[in-house]
């Protein structure tokens, strides 16, 4: 039997892709450690993104392969998850005890960007990570109902805010300071100046990624934010239909202006399933979320259906990945979270390994 050596490992770890970051283990700098011990090897991997309702399957897989290499008795992979803070636009300061600001956007209103961004903050918080919530939606707050909060929140120093938190998850919203009804009649610096202060005067305690609803839109306001807040990465929410993908080009363009990764593209109501009958419809078109990445050269992160459970469990206050922690949307959900993670953690390295190599000459 041939004796089997850390290159083999190596070569093997090539070949297998992590699907969060479709990329191979070693491009992903992901492998920390390969030891050999005659035919025993052991294997440590570190994720840099949440993802609890994976690591068991892939572990497995890794196993498995090694396992069947010539000259390999035994086979130990380890995977740990370590989530970092990455880099942000202009060199902002970051927030005190948040690790990574991640913007949820969208080009119009009422493409389901708020219930797509509770439903990713509860995945993250699923898959393992602190998450936070920042309801951006100045004029149209709508976190509080879909996370079945009310009522102002604490503070214990009278200076600032305990954030309010349901389903694990911390959340601060201008919902929780105004009376339902009250018209929400503030200019723009004025809405700045709120938002500024729900971020900056709320003890956020120790979050891996607060999600941000940025309100619909592409105006001054959504400009100023992305200008002003050290996000890391922003994810658009798009429908399939032509006038939701304009407008979201131009959500897209925005990012571009201020330096802000965006992480991928997230198609909602992209099929709808009629409860009754099964049969599948693309009531708002089909193909166009695809069509956005491919032109912009990002990745689709996902497709959510359109499906009357998704807008009754948000309504009610539990939205899906609560209420229905084993259905098919929620597997959805999650799996678009690993990959915003996963493409986060990713741009870092690759922002890193672009510094150039240093090479001292002796003359
Ligand atoms: N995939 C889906 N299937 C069915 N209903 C959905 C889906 N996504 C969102 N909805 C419903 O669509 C409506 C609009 O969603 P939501 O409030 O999340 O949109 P939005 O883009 O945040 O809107 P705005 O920013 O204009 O307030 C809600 O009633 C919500 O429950």
């Amino acid at each position: 039997m041939s004796m089997i050596e850390k290159a083999d490992i190596e070569d093997l770890l090539k070949n297998i892709i992590d699907p969060n970051v479709e990329t191979d283990l070693m491009s992903a700098h992901s492998v920390k450690s390969i030891d050999v011990h005659g035919g025993h090897v052991l294997v440590n991997i570190e994720l840099g993104y949440p993802a609890k309702s994976f690591i068991d399957g892939f572990k497995l897989q890794i196993t498995d392969q090694i396992l069947a290499l010539e000259g390999v008795s035994s086979a130990d992979v380890n995977i740990i998850v370590n989530i970092v803070t990455h880099g942000v636009q202009n060199n902002l300061k970051p927030i005190a005890n948040i690790k990574n600001i991640i913007a949820i956007a969208s080009g119009k209103g009422g493409v389901g960007k708020s219930t797509t961004s509770v439903n990713l903050a509860l995945a993250l918080a699923a898959e393992g990570a602190n998450v936070g919530i920042l309801d951006a939606d100045i004029y149209g707050p709508s976190i509080p109902t879909m996370l079945g909060l009310s009522g102002y929140p604490e503070s214990q120093d009278n200076k600032t805010m305990m954030p309010k938190v349901s389903y694990g998850i911390q959340t601060i919203s201008i919902g929780y300071l105004i009376e339902p009804d009250q018209p929400m009649i503030w200019r723009g610096p004025m809405v700045t100046n709120a938002l500024q202060q729900l971020l900056n005067d709320t003890n956020w305690s120790n979050v891996d990624y607060l999600i941000v609803d940025l309100p619909p839109g592409t105006g001054d306001i959504q400009l100023t934010l992305s200008q002003q807040i050290p996000v890391s990465g922003a994810v658009i929410v798009t429908t399939p239909q032509d006038i939701a993908l304009i407008d979201a080009q131009r959500g897209l363009g925005m990012f571009e202006k201020v330096n802000v990764p965006v992480l991928g593209i997230v198609e909602n109501m992209s099929m709808h399933i009629c409860s009754e009958c099964g049969h599948e419809e693309a009531i708002f078109g089909s193909g166009g979320g695809m069509a956005m990445a491919e032109k912009n050269n990002l990745e689709l992160l996902g497709s959510l259906p359109l499906d009357i459970h998704i807008r009754q469990f948000a309504d009610s206050g539990r939205p899906t990945v609560v209420a229905d922690p084993n259905g098919r949307a929620t597997e959805i959900y999650k799996e678009i979270a690993r990959k915003m993670s996963a493409k986060l953690a990713l741009k870092s390295k690759d922002y890193s390994s672009k510094f150039p190599n240093i090479v001292v000459q002796n003359t």
